[in-house]
């Protein structure tokens, strides 16, 4: 570690994150995920361009009250235009106006861009990063600057690039964070240029990639090893085209496997929680295979991985999952052995350790679910059933269904509905309910809940998420079937269940029946 400048961690997320595809944040939104950000421990938080928008403009104004315990507000935008003055620039004075302690200017590094986008000339552009740099210092902020299209304008013109670099430095900026705009740097080529410029200039650099080719992370990881001050990225790798560095990756790496801890312990903790509170604020479902803190991050599906999990995590992990505050999980499938029954019983509460009969019995019983079609590891709830069915020799029922029936009506007006009838003995009495419902699932769902709700009212706690059907090619001669995935959630948990026949509404009761069975059970509801 030695002598090593302290490396600053600089969030994005609500400048560059906003620039996603589909992404869009309210000023509450914004306000929201700022907190988080600080939570995390973030040492700058780019909270938009004031005056571009008005809710990035009323962002700043609502951030005043912001008491972040970490983070810098920044506030990001460009330098003056070309022939104006940076004190009566309108967009300069919003970005002072923002009152945030710090500004990163954005300013063109590249030939081509300030003759073509900017239509100005390479001298002008140099004077307006000068000009806008050393007025915004003297008004007391911090500055950064963003020197766009660096690594691409460097490959063309290198004496230019570093002339941008070194403009912005001597006029007062803390960093210049060298930009792979378009994103297309591999690792080796971002250190080597990284290095150059640390050399040639002596200035403070950070480092600001996007994904273009999938390495948004590794060039920013190998900038940082190159020697850059800061590194910028967004949560959850949001951003333009195919996202920015992932800094919730980007900081597991350096405090994980790099030695370069850059917010602490508890803080590191957090991440998961702070990755999934900021999807739910962006309403984008969270990605699985996010490393370290997505939910398939340290899920483990083959039997021989579990075998070897069941006597120390270490053999199939590269990290603890706890330091990211995610958790181990075993599916069972048709890829378990004994070892991942008996783990995942010991996640669900039950010691099967030494019942090696058991074990096999239940792994042989999901092999030949699964080979007609049914799937566990995608329907955790239906798997929990089995377990406790095959373990205990009792199946969780809280009825005995009589009968169940659908019928599908055409409407003169053109529309369709169903209605549903079921029949059950449930708590001593015998119920029969009818359901109404736009598809024969959804007259189905009504009718069962209805005739549930005269001995279990809990149930109304349990809503329908999501219903998904999959046809399954013929196996083994037989004839196709219907694959239905059930979601149900309550107000502390959602599970999925499943359900396979060759009539697509058998296979839809099957999963729905275990969907409420498992609501209730989870729920601690006993049976009466
Ligand atoms: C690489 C990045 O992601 S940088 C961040 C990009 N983010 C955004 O663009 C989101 C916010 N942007 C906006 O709301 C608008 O584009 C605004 C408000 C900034 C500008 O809108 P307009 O005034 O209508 O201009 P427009 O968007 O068409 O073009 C941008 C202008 O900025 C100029 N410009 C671009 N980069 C710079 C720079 N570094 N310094 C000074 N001026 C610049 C362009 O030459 C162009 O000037 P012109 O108006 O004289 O043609
Ligand atoms: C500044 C910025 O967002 C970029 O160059 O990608």
């Amino acid at each position: 570690m030695g002598d090593r400048p302290a490396l600053q961690v600089y969030d994005t997320t609500l400048r560059d994150g906003a620039q996603q595809e589909g992404l869009h944040l309210t000023v509450q939104d914004k306000i929201a995920i700022a907190r988080h950000l600080d939570e995390l421990g973030v040492g700058f938080i780019e909270g938009g361009w004031p005056g571009a928008n008005p809710r990035d403009t009323e962002f700043f104004a609502g951030a005043r009250d912001l008491r972040l315990s970490n983070a810098v507000l920044t506030a990001f935008g460009a330098t003056r235009k070309a022939g104006g003055q940076a004190h009566s620039d309108p967009q300069v004075r919003a970005l002072l106006d923002s009152g945030a302690p710090a500004i990163t200017l954005v300013a063109k590094a590249h030939t081509r861009h300030v003759e073509q986008a900017l239509r100005t000339t390479l001298p002008e552009n140099l004077a307006m990063i000068r000009d806008t740099v050393t007025f915004l210092v003297g008004e007391g902020r911090r500055v950064f600057l963003d020197a766009e299209h660096f690594f691409d304008g460097y490959e063309l013109d290198r004496d230019y690039a570093l002339e941008a670099v070194r403009a912005a430095v001597e006029s007062g900026a803390e960093v210049v964070a060298l930009c792979d705009t378009n994103g297309g740097m591999l690792p080796a080529r971002i250190a080597d240029v990284v290095d150059d410029v640390t050399r040639s200039t002596g200035a403070p650099l950070g480092i600001h990639c996007h994904n273009d080719t999938g390495c948004a992370v590794a060039n920013s990881l190998a900038a940082v090893d190159a020697g850059v001050v800061q590194v910028q990225g967004t949560v959850n790798g949001y951003g333009e085209r195919t996202g920015n560095a992932d800094l919730l990756t980007i900081i597991s790496n350096l405090q994980l496997k790099l030695d370069r801890p850059v917010v602490a312990d508890a803080q590191l903790a957090a991440a998961s929680r702070i990755s999934h509170s900021i999807s739910e604020i962006t309403n984008i479902t969270p990605y699985g295979r996010q490393p370290y803190v997505g939910s398939s991050a340290f899920a483990h599906k083959a039997g021989l991985h579990a075998s070897a999990l069941k006597v120390d995590p270490d053999l199939y992990q590269h990290a603890d999952p706890s330091s990211v505050g995610n958790r181990m999980r075993t599916l069972v499938s048709d890829m378990a052995g004994r070892a991942s029954i008996e783990l995942r019983a010991r996640e669900l509460g039950l010691d099967l350790s030494g019942q090696g009969e058991v074990q096999s019995r239940i792994v042989a019983l999901v092999k030949d679910l699964e080979l007609r079609g049914w799937t566990f590891d995608a329907a955790d709830a239906s798997f929990e059933l089995l377990l406790r069915r095959e373990v205990t020799g009792e199946p969780i029922s809280y009825c005995d269904v009589e009968s169940w029936r659908v019928i599908a009506e055409a409407r003169g007006d053109g529309g369709a509905v169903s209605e549903a009838t079921v029949k059950l003995r449930a708590g001593g009495r015998r119920l029969v309910a009818t359901g109404e419902g736009n598809g024969p699932v959804n007259a189905l769902d009504e009718g069962l809940r209805t005739a549930l709700a005269g001995v279990y009212p809990e149930i109304d706690g349990v809503e329908l998420v999501d219903y998904k059907v999959r046809i399954l090619d013929s196996a083994h001669g037989s004839d196709a079937v219907t694959r239905v995935l059930i979601e149900m959630a309550d107000d502390n948990q959602s599970w999925t269940t499943v359900g396979v026949a060759a009539n697509i509404v058998e296979a839809s009761w099957m999963a729905l029946l275990d969907g409420l069975t498992y609501g209730l059970h989870s729920a601690g509801i006993p049976v009466r």
